[in-house]
């Protein structure tokens, strides 16, 4: 697997080696002794998430604020802009976020570790979100982060107005948020 730093140092994007034949392809999809080699360091996850979205869908930003999650992240159908948001108070890069088109075609991940907030808008008609967490969901700790903050100001490459949850709809500002001590 081929790795690439983004203006992130700690987000990675990882690109699976492809084996393709008159068949089709193979790609392992996850090799522990890979990633943990490729991080310097040992990670475990302990759930595999799969979400399905129609095209204009925005799930984000999310984050929970106790029993914070690294996420490794793939689209297996279609495509989306993902997009991490650095959370951690003490970090050189804190505030800042870094985006990612992944899709089914390119089949490239996003390594983002525990500090951040994450979320994806849907560029294709439908795109279907498989990824492993370092945690458990715990929604008593999760929050959420307004997409359209004016101080993170992200580029979504999406036009239109994006189909929120009710939940991301109340989402709060970036300034009144809770941050990683
Ligand atoms: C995240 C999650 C949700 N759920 C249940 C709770 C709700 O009844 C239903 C939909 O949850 P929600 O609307 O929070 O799903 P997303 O909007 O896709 O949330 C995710 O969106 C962004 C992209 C993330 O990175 C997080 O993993 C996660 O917050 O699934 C579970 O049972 N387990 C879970 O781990």
């Amino acid at each position: 697997m081929h790795i690439e730093k983004t203006a992130i140092p700690e987000v990675l994007l990882i690109k699976p080696r492809v084996f393709e034949d008159e068949r089709g392809f193979f790609l392992e999809s996850f090799n522990q002794r890979q990633f943990e080699h490729a991080l310097g360091k040992q990670v475990s996850f302990v759930q595999d998430n799969h979400s399905r979205s129609k095209k204009g869908v925005l799930r984000g930003l999310h984050y929970q604020i106790k029993q914070p999650q690294g996420k490794l992240v793939r689209v297996v159908q279609g495509e989306v802009l993902d997009v991490a948001v650095d959370l951690r108070c003490s970090s050189p890069t804190f505030g800042h976020w870094v985006s990612a088109r992944l899709s089914a075609e390119n089949k490239m991940q996003m390594w983002l570790p525990q500090g951040f907030a994450h979320g994806f808008v849907v560029l294709s008609d439908t795109a279907e979100f498989v990824y492993k967490a370092t945690d458990y969901y715990a929604p008593e700790f999760e929050r959420a982060i307004r997409w359209d903050d004016p101080d993170l100001a992200i580029d979504w490459q999406y036009e239109a107005l994006p189909d929120l949850s009710k939940k991301d709809q109340q989402a709060i500002s970036f300034a009144s948020a809770e941050y990683y001590r």
